[in-house]
């Protein structure tokens, strides 16, 4: 590189006075052109410093690659411009420029100036530029610059700076408190940290250690100042430790603060950085949190969450061990899979139209534990909604309530039953009273209220003793409770009074029927506490609509009923109003009678002839029951078949008939008689499944052919049980025995019923034959008889001309008084011989 050359240009003409040159150098001439040698050589590679002279004309004489290189330029390509196209200083230009005209005027070096330039290839640099006077030929002729870059320190600086400036905001303006700490104690600390700890100046603060801002002791038990010491050495060892803390504010108050520690070193110094956020809220949410964990966990009610779709999310302990559900067993599962099918489901639709509606509901729900056994629960439903308001989740808390439902039962029982004979007592009546007169009332129905007062009852305690007395009462509610059906009451109103409720009876009979049954039951004898003691029992009887509408008055009836039973000599029973009264003792008598007639042989039977039309012989018999009443004579089936029916006699007395029949016709066989004999079988009997075995034992006792033995039955008997009719009909010809329908063409049988039963003889109705005889009817009977094979019998034939009639229109057999009445066994046997 050349060095600076003198200005050669007549520009410079015009340019003011040149200087004189400074004071004479200390250095010869030689060597003071090879020092600026040395010096332009040393420039000429230095990349640390760039140097541009140029002259009066702003133009570059001189520059080293350095410089050229800050304008990302060659040196040639700079020579000749401006250095004002090269360098700009912007808005410090003027300053430049003023300073380079002062060198220029003064001849003196400007002071060291910093400046921030920009190059002509846009690059901004910091630049230490010191300008010096040139002189040549004792003339200023150039100015020469060097200019260091010092732009990163300089943006090192301001980095610095800027983070400086950041980090004081931050500390002034931060919510969260920082402290600085060194040896343990406060150095500084910010705003933020003066609120937190409610200090009135940093004084309070500063010099003091984070222990003196703590209470002696953290909620874990741990002593605070040690525990702070080895945090500290923790954020030593890993630069910054983070904890949870409890501090003491100035006013004296705690409060939790989470702790950031970090660790610095500055100037050989160990320093600490405390950033404390108060999360005092946040603790006490956690701790209402950890709470309600526990609660949920520890409650003895069952608690169940679900999502908004009634999917299980959690359950707790107690809620597995009432429902044996465990947590993972109902994780994810709808809720309505762990009900019982005791509530259906229009009940649950109400139940969560309540839950959407009011936001809860309370009430009872029949669960089912897991081993499938169902139990009454205590629920309570709550929605939980979420920030829109939409329910989010279902809380469900339940308690099984099946011991306090125990409790109340039997709370309840204690309540309503007599504690001698647990039977209902006056407050139970009272209400199943009401409830039956109000259904009597809806349905139109009867209703019997049956007033029991023992007789001399006072005379058992008194003789027997009180304990024997009790034991006689409890005997007698047992002996009650066999006497009614399940839907009838009977109650202990105190003492030896009882009161029975018979509500829908059918008919004042059978009330009747009970009261005679009471009346029987309670009179058997007693075997108590090794006594043998009787007892009987004064019955009155009012009914429902009869002798009252309303509880009170019939209560009232049954009542005076009973008084006057005792009245009439104790022992019996008695109805309210005098009519139904004078009927029903009659109907009672009967029946009292009829259940001592079997045993004490007052029944007979008498036997009617039946013979063949057209040889006038007899071929049978049929049986026909008489009651010899002690009192009242010979009694016919009508005067007491009804009473015996409905009393369950029916039973024992058909019974008794069968048998005698099969022993008498076996009698004539063995006598050379060969008769059939008919016996007639009650409604009762033929609903009896074990017809069929009776009939067979009955024959087998008797040894007689089972050809020789005809059951009568109705076609009432048959309507009425039917498809069972044709089962029993088809065992009963199965053993042989002949089958004939009594009182043909009074029933509605039709001829496709007709043909599918086993029957093998039709008995006319008498009607037919009254008032000179329906001759058609007769006739088509007959003929459909002989057209399914079977044979015609005309009953109460009382006329030479009805038997006329029959014998025209083909009639195989016939009884009645045109041939015999019905006759004693000593009569029938005497008209055989
Ligand atoms: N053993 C026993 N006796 C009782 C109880 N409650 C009441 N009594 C007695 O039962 C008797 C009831 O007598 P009453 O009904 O008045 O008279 P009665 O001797 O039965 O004579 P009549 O009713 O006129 O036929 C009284 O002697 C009572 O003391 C009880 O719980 N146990």
């Amino acid at each position: 590189m050349a060095p600076p050359d003198e200005p050669q240009d007549e520009a410079s003409a015009a340019h003011p006075q040149p200087h004189r040159l400074p004071p004479p150098s200390p250095y010869t001439a030689h060597e003071a052109l090879q020092m600026i040698a040395r010096l332009v050589e040393a420039m000429e590679i230095t990349p640390l410093v760039s140097a541009v002279s140029f002259d009066r004309d702003w133009r570059v004489r001189f520059c080293n690659p350095a410089c050229a290189g800050l304008c990302g330029l060659a040196p040639e390509q700079l020579y000749g411009r401006s250095i004002r196209q090269l360098f700009f200083y912007d808005e410090r230009e003027a300053e430049y420029e003023a300073m380079v005209e002062e060198v220029w005027r003064s001849g003196q070096p400007a002071t060291p100036r910093e400046w921030w330039v920009r190059t002509l290839n846009g690059r901004r640099l910091w630049l230490y530029s010191i300008c010096l006077p040139i002189f040549s030929g004792g003339e200023l002729k150039q100015i020469f610059c060097m200019k260091i870059n010092l732009t990163e320190r300089k943006q090192g600086e301001e980095a610095l700076a800027r983070a400086s400036a950041n980090f004081q905001s931050l500390f002034q303006k931060s919510a969260d408190a920082m402290l600085l700490i060194r040896n343990n104690e406060i150095l500084d600390a910010n705003p933020a940290a003066l609120g937190m700890f409610a200090c009135a100046s940093r004084e309070q603060l500063v010099g003091h250690s984070l222990a003196n801002l703590s209470p002696m002791q953290q909620p874990d038990g741990s002593v605070s100042a040690p525990a702070v010491a080895e945090l500290m050495q923790q954020a030593l060892s890993q630069t910054n430790c983070r904890f949870d803390w409890r501090f003491l504010s100035c006013e004296g108050s705690l409060f939790w603060g989470e702790v950031l520690l970090t660790s610095i070193s500055q100037d050989h110094h160990q320093l600490f950085y405390a950033q404390v956020h108060n999360v005092t809220e946040r603790k006490k949410a956690e701790r209402t949190l950890a709470l309600a964990a526990q609660v949920f966990e520890s409650s003895r009610e069952g608690i169940v969450l679900t999502d908004r779709h009634k999917r299980v999310i959690a359950v707790n302990r107690a809620y597995s061990e009432i429902t044996g559900f465990s947590a993972e067993a109902m994780a994810g599962q709808p809720l309505e899979h762990f009900r019982s099918a005791e509530e259906d489901e229009s009940f649950f639709r109400q139940l969560w139209g309540m839950v959407d509606a009011s936001s809860h509901w309370q009430g009872e729900i029949r669960l089912r534990h897991r081993d499938g056994h169902v139990f009454p629960a205590l629920v309570a439903l709550t929605t939980i909604r979420g920030s829109g308001k939409r329910s989010s989740h279902y809380m469900a808390i339940l308690s099984d309530i099946s011991e306090r439902k125990k409790n109340e039962e039997h709370t309840r029982h204690l309540a309503e039953h007599d504690f001698l004979t647990d039977l209902p007592n006056r407050v139970l009546l009272a209400d199943r009273l009401s409830q039956a007169l109000t259904a009597a009332r809806r349905h139109h129905s009867m209703l019997a209220l049956l007033f029991i007062d023992l007789d001399h009852f006072k005379g058992v305690n008194d003789t027997l003793g009180h304990h024997t007395g009790d034991l006689l009462l409890k005997e007698v509610a047992r002996r009650l409770t066999r006497c009614v059906r399940g839907g009838d009451t009977v109650s202990r109103q105190g003492g030896d009074e009882f009161i029975l409720i018979l509500p829908e009876i059918g008919g004042v009979e059978h009330a009747a029927h009970v009261a005679a049954s009471v009346r029987q039951a309670v009179g058997q004898e007693y075997r108590l506490a090794g006594h043998q003691l009787s007892i009987t029992a004064s019955i009155g009887v009012a009914i429902y609509p009869h002798d009252g509408a309303d509880a009170d008055s019939l209560l009232r009836h049954a009542d005076m009923a009973m008084f006057h039973a005792k009245e009439s000599g104790r022992d019996r029973f008695h109805f309210f109003s005098p009519d139904m009264n004078a009927r029903m003792v009659e109907r009672g008598t009967l029946e009292e009678g009829l259940r001592r007639a079997l045993d004490e042989q007052q029944f007979a039977l008498e036997f009617q002839p039946l013979l063949a039309l057209a040889s006038g012989a007899p071929v049978g018999m049929e049986a026909l029951l008489r009651w010899h009443h002690p009192e009242l004579g010979v009694l016919p089936p009508a005067r007491f078949l009804a009473v015996a029916e409905e009393s369950g006699l029916m039973l024992p007395i058909g019974a008794w008939v069968l048998q005698q029949a099969c022993r008498q016709a076996q009698r004539w066989h063995e006598h050379g008689q060969r008769l059939t004999v008919a016996v007639n079988l009650s409604a009762a009997q033929f609903m009896q499944k074990s017809l069929p075995d009776q009939v067979a034992q009955a024959l087998q006792t008797a040894g007689l052919e089972p050809a020789c033995l005809e059951l009568e039955l109705t076609e009432t008997m048959l309507l009425k049980n039917g498809p069972q009719a044709l089962d029993t009909l088809r065992s009963l010809a199965a053993l042989g025995v002949r089958l004939a329908l009594d009182d043909f063409g009074s029933g509605y049988s039709s001829l496709e019923q007709l043909r599918s039963y086993p029957i093998h003889k039709l008995k006319i109705a008498p009607a037919f034959l009254r008032d000179g005889g329906d001759a058609g009817a007769i006739r088509a009977i007959i003929a459909m008889a002989h057209g399914l094979g079977m044979a015609v019998v005309a009953e109460a034939v009382e006329t030479a001309e009805q038997l006329d009639l029959l014998r025209q229109e083909g009639c195989d057999l016939y009884q009645g008084q045109q041939a015999s009445a019905a006759l004693p066994q000593g009569e029938l046997e005497r008209l055989l011989q």
